[in-house]
């Protein structure tokens, strides 16, 4: 039996530290993205020696993403913490379609759009702003062998929202990941729920509700109907009020414009908790999973 405080028992607390620290990504920097680090990135994984064991292997491409951001640069992925909370949900629910708003590199994308297929679902929808960032989704859903099930769209989540319903191509979600502006999962959310796109049994799931922490999402998918129709009054007669702290309304260099005057539907009737867990790089956060359990009549 080991004695707390002997030396030996602090080399084997030093070494679990040393453990711990290698699992876990790089610190965020002052930049943490958008400064040459996912093109890098694709050269990383294109680059390994045994590439071809990444072919048709979203698991393997996964390791190599998470091999970069924990060896290289800071990478702005879910991870696989908060992801695995994600997955059980897609694992329960067997959505047919599910829609992601910001992909990034494809992290989330892979691990999601990979859960998705294992469920039997047909399609995952990956809306990206970034033209850049698309086009290295796109290179990364080709090597993970998933570009049958994922398609990326590249524009603003709304716009292209607008255009995959009016299109036909996108009718309803079954499951839904916000994990883009911030300020934008409610606008967005209101949007999907006026196209009716969002009906009884659709899961939402949202990350960084506690890392940057999104108040107005939450207070919006934990009120009652009752809450959400004066509220609804209330922007029909004021407008909107969503207050962030800068370096969260700020974070793109390309501002965002954001539709404040869209009403959602108030009837929906949510049941919503809180899951908490990890960032990537091991600080707290939360990722809120809503359940569309019914419409209330108004
Ligand atoms: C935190 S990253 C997404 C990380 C990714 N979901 C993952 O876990 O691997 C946020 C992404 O949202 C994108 N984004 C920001 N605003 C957007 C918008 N209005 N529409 C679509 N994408 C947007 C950004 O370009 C960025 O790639």
């Amino acid at each position: 039996m080991l004695k707390p405080g002997s030396p030996a028992c602090l080399h084997l607390t030093t070494k679990k530290l040393n453990i711990m620290a290698q699992n876990v990504y790089r610190a965020k920097e002052e930049v943490f993205f958008d400064d040459g680090r996912e093109i890098e990135l694709l050269h990383f994984v294109y680059g390994k020696e045994n590439i071809n064991e990444l072919r048709n292997n979203p698991d393997r491409v996964l390791a190599a993403i998470d091999e970069y951001a924990r060896t290289k640069k800071y990478l702005m992925n879910v991870g696989d913490k908060k992801g695995a909370i994600v997955v059980d949900e897609i694992t329960s629910r067997k959505p047919e379609v599910m829609v992601e708003l910001g992909g990034y590199v494809g992290y989330s994308t892979i691990l999601f759009g990979q859960a998705v297929r294992n469920a039997g679902g047909q399609r995952y929808w990956c809306l990206e702003r970034s033209p850049e960032f698309a086009a290295v989704i796109m290179a990364l859903i080709d090597l993970s062998g998933l570009s049958d099930t994922v398609k990326v769209i590249v524009g603003p989540s709304d716009e292209s929202i607008h255009r995959l319903h009016s299109s036909g191509a996108l009718q309803n979600i079954d499951m839904l990941f916000m994990d883009h502006y911030k300020p934008a999962y409610v606008t967005d959310l209101k949007l999907c729920e006026e196209l009716k796109l969002i009906t009884p049994g659709t899961v939402l799931t949202a990350d960084n509700v506690i890392e940057p922490g999104n108040p107005p999402y939450l207070k919006y998918v934990r009120s009652t109907c009752e809450q959400k129709r004066n509220v609804t009054k209330e922007v029909k007669v004021n407008g909107a009020e969503e207050k962030f702290p800068d370096r969260t309304a700020n974070q793109y260099k390309r501002p965002e414009k954001l539709n404040h005057s869209l009403l959602g539907d108030p009837n929906l009737i949510y049941q919503s908790r809180l899951e908490h867990s990890f960032e990537p790089t091991g600080e707290p956060d939360g990722v809120e999973i809503t359940r569309c359990v019914g419409v209330e009549a108004a």
